[in-house]
């Protein structure tokens, strides 16, 4: 909802301004919320605007309220008597929600993947006339719920967003969109100005698509322990992208231009077979394509039996049959990264983008705050990235031959990066069951030639560290991120390469595991304090813990073998090796041996990976001693 509201009060004349909700879950709770919503919203908007008020996502409001003052010719009285008169309003919003939650919660008549498709020009139930006497025009609300049947693929959010640009084009059909997750805010209302000052300027203008904007987040602390920030995306790819054609399209937090899902920058008008080949038989969609004609006024104010048939149609789960959504026009869903994916098919096209970082977050999120969710979305993008890595769409042919070579190479390294877990975990084994069996595979330490590893070694490093730091963060972040790379690197980029592997030959079907949106108290607490949480699958856990067992074996066994039999010449690197990633594990040794709280490795998987550690241990061994 409050995506909604803060989306609602963004500084944009009303009359141009509509807010779609997609429902993907198609519940009478979210609707019901969204008329409660509507409602508060008549008394939130004005006050936001009557006195200024910064930040209009309402709880981000009331959380901080006490530093954010109102401006204006009112006197504080007033805006405190207004500001209470709000809040109460806020808080009755909320408890309608809850109660109506509470009275309906035993229903099970609904599914969410099994439902008709319900559009509603959102109204609102409290007619109050108070409100209603000072009302200024209010931005349209829409709720959207497209139809959802277990025989049919729905393409997850790429589906979704298609199905709102159909609807949302016979019923506004407005030429820029804004893209929000359901777990963003707005944070800065004159974002739409901002992205605007990009899409009107004559020289960009006429092949940008979207005006990109960083993904920011309310909740990571100051630690940021799982490199919730995704620094490296944010603040270093995207950037060096924008000097190209333009940043990755993000999922979220970004402003495109509707015409540039549906056609190339140099693409003419095609006839009307060909459209309908393209977009589906909806002919009052069709009319509307290219903006020649906006949807009139009748079908605007959205009640006509007609629209509502249109609107129905489009949303339906068979609408797509034999068009080219997904494929040619609109989001794109080869791939569960559909962000990703519809970025490249756009650069690919000739559009251009643009990334805008200003000072203040023109949006905030929620992110991923604990192992076991950071995981499971490593999963789900490794396996989405490397799926077109590892397809006829592979961005250094099917890419190089359509957009700069350089691009392209941005778009390969993020594509091919989750398959960097094959050298880790070659790095966090072999060297270390040499190790243990005496074997040296490094030059020794009095050989000119360690200077070549040396160099690379360290050289990759201090390219991390300074990108890091020239980012603005500290060594704290650099370390940070090294430690979540290698686990990500020895567990959901392995996971996500073998799925995407598998969905490739037709093994498996994609799946697309939404991130949790629900906080634990302690998880939470641990996680402010810089401590990990290791309350995640066994299948996550296992293969981490097992790696750092076999390096503590190795280090424990490399350093004993050489004080008693001497040769730390030619071991010396192997050493090094083990010792570096167990410094940067060291949290995963702590969650295993000192921790007793909640959040630690359970005993039984630390038991079952020091078995897993020791037949690696014994399988490699064997196999060297061949
Ligand atoms: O079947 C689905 C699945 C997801 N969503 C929506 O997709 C959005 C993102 O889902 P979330 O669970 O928050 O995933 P994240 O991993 O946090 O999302 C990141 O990764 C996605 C690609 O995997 C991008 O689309 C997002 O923009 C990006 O923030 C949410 O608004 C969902 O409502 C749907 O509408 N239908
Ligand atoms: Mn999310």
């Amino acid at each position: 909802m409050n995506t909604v509201v803060s989306a609602m009060a963004l500084d944009y004349p009303a009359k141009k301004l509509h807010v779609y909700l997609s429902d993907d879950g198609g519940s009478p709770l979210t609707l019901n919320g969204m008329r409660e919503a509507y409602d508060f919203a008549r008394w939130w908007l004005p006050f936001c605007k009557r006195y200024g008020v910064k930040t209009r996502c309402p709880k981000a409001y009331f959380r901080e309220e006490e530093d954010d003052e109102g401006i204006g010719m009112s006197s504080e009285t007033e805006f405190d008597s207004e500001k209470q008169k709000v809040k109460e309003k806020y808080e009755l919003f909320k408890e309608r929600v809850s109660e109506h939650r509470k009275r309906h919660r035993g229903d099970s008549s609904h599914t969410g993947q099994d439902h008709p498709p319900t559009i509603e020009v959102v109204r609102g139930d409290v007619i109050d006339e108070v409100v209603q006497a000072h009302q200024e025009p209010m931005p349209q609300l829409i709720y959207v719920s497209r139809e959802k049947r277990p025989s049919h693929h729905h393409h997850f959010k790429a589906g979704a967003l298609n199905a709102l640009l159909r609807v949302s084009g016979v019923i506004s059909n407005s030429p820029y969109i804004l893209l929000l997750d359901c777990d963003m805010y707005c944070n800065d209302h004159s974002s739409a100005r901002q992205a605007m000052c990009f899409h009107l300027d004559p020289r960009l203008s006429r092949s940008l698509s979207l005006v990109q904007f960083p993904q920011r987040f309310h909740n990571i602390s100051e630690n940021d322990i799982y490199d919730s920030k995704i620094r490296s995306y944010f603040w270093t790819c995207w950037y060096g992208m924008d000097g190209l054609k333009g940043p990755i399209l993000s999922g979220t937090c970004f402003y495109i231009k509707r015409e540039s899902l549906y056609r190339k920058p140099t693409q003419e008008g095609s006839d009307l077979m060909d459209l309908k080949k393209l977009f589906g038989h909806s002919n009052e969609f069709i009319k509307h394509l290219w903006r020649k004609e906006k949807p009139s006024k009748d079908t605007f104010a959205g009640d006509s039996a007609a629209l509502r048939k249109e609107t129905q149609l489009l949303a339906s789960c068979g609408y797509e049959n034999g068009t080219k959504w997904g494929q040619e026009v609109g989001f794109m869903y080869y791939s569960v990264v559909e962000d990703y994916f519809t970025g490249f098919t756009l650069h690919c096209n000739g559009w251009t983008s643009v990334f805008y970082n200003p000072p203040k977050p023109q949006f905030l999120g929620t992110a991923t705050t604990n192992l076991n969710d950071l995981l499971i979305q490593g999963t789900r993008w490794s396996s989405g990235l490397s799926k077109v890595g590892i397809s006829r769409f592979c961005p250094l042919v099917y890419g190089s031959l359509r957009m700069p070579i350089l691009q392209s190479m941005c778009y390969a390294q993020l594509a091919l990066f989750p398959f960097y877990c094959l050298p880790i975990c070659c790095f966090a084994t072999i060297p270390q069951i040499c190790l243990v069996n005496g074997i040296s595979i490094y030059p020794e330490v009095s050989s000119s030639y360690i200077m070549l590893f040396a160099f690379i070694f360290l050289s990759s490093l201090c390219k991390h560290l300074h990108e890091v730091v020239a980012s603005g963060h500290t060594v704290q972040t650099f370390l940070n991120e090294q430690r979540i790379w290698m686990i990500k690197s020895t567990t959901s980029h392995v996971y996500g390469t073998i799925d995407a592997v598998m969905t490739q030959i037709g093994m498996r079907r994609a799946s697309f595991l939404p991130t949790n949106k629900v906080d634990d108290d302690e998880q939470s607490k641990r996680y402010e304090m810089g401590i990990f949480d290791f309350q995640t699958s066994i299948l996550f856990l296992a293969p981490m813990v097992t790696l750092v067992i076999l390096n503590m074996a190795s280090f424990i066994v490399g350093v004993a073998r050489v004080l008693t039999l001497g040769g730390g010449d030619e071991l010396f690197m192997q050493i090094v090796l083990s010792f570096f990633i167990l410094a940067m594990t060291y949290p995963v040794i702590e969650g295993m041996v000192l921790r007793t709280d909640k959040g630690r490795i359970p005993r039984s998987v630390t038991t079952l990976s020091a078995f897993l550690s020791l037949a690696l241990l014994l399988l490699g061994s064997g196999f060297l001693m061949r």
